[in-house]
């Protein structure tokens, strides 16, 4: 689903390039799940934000489907990020005006893929059906993040992105968002890449990777 070869990306700084990938590459199945780990500042959120398409590497491609990201114009990796994507981050990005119930169809309705099923079944499956009405601000936060990942789920994505989406939570209210996301994940076609810093959550993962000198390197059993 997911293929990624040869990936470079530096930053400017005014010493000069800062080299932060360097030749990454990686495999993801349709379904499979796998945590990404490595210390801070190792480049997990850089190589997050090249395969949602926020940024563009320097080298190496990044093939997701039938589509090479290093192809497309600006509409098309904007097409990429609004119906091919899941995002889940620590800070939910919730839109404090609107209900948990137009939060939940957000994204789905900007891809053209909102499912009236699908979303309520989301609900259920949530433990958010009798909190539809509400606002962001009246929620719980293990709630909000619930309503963060109902939102990247609705519109069916290939790919589900997630940086420390349990980072803000407690460990009890984590375990449950975790387990619940493993659950909706499981037997669909959404292949899940997590940046976790916790062994814990990433033990929970099918596959575990840690990027260190600007590549991946397996971490099996860590
Ligand atoms: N826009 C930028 N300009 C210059 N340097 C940057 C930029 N963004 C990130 N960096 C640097 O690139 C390196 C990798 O950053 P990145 O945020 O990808 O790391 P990370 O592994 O996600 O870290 P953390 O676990 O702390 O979130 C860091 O040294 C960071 O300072």
């Amino acid at each position: 689903m997911l293929s990624i070869e040869g990936l470079y990306k530096s930053y400017p700084t005014p010493q000069g390039p800062l080299p932060v990938l360097r030749g990454v590459e990686l495999q993801l199945d349709a379904g499979a799940s796998l945590a990404l780990m490595g210390e801070s500042g190792s480049g997990k959120s850089t190589l997050l934000h090249l395969i949602a398409g926020l940024d563009r590497a320097d080298a190496g491609s990044i093939r997701a489907g039938d589509r090479a990201l290093e192809r497309l114009d600006e509409a098309g990796l904007a097409a990429w990020r609004r119906s091919g994507i899941g995002l889940v981050f620590q800070q939910f990005n919730l839109i404090a005006s609107l209900s948990v119930a137009d939060n939940l169809a957000f994204q789905a309705r900007l891809a053209g893929r909102h499912d009236p099923h699908w979303q309520a079944e989301l609900s259920e499956r949530l433990g958010l059906a009798a909190l539809l009405q509400r606002y962001p601000e009246q929620l719980s936060v293990g709630q909000q993040q619930r309503v963060a990942l109902g939102r990247a789920l609705a519109a069916r994505p290939s790919l589900l992105l997630a940086d420390e989406p349990t980072g803000s939570l407690d460990e009890r209210s984590a375990d449950e968002v975790l387990e619940l996301l493993l659950e909706l994940l499981a037997g669909s076609s959404t292949s899940l890449l997590m940046v976790t810093h916790s062994p814990r959550v990433a033990a929970r993962l099918q596959r575990r990777l840690r990027l260190q000198g600007g590549c991946l390197l397996a971490t099996e059993g860590c």
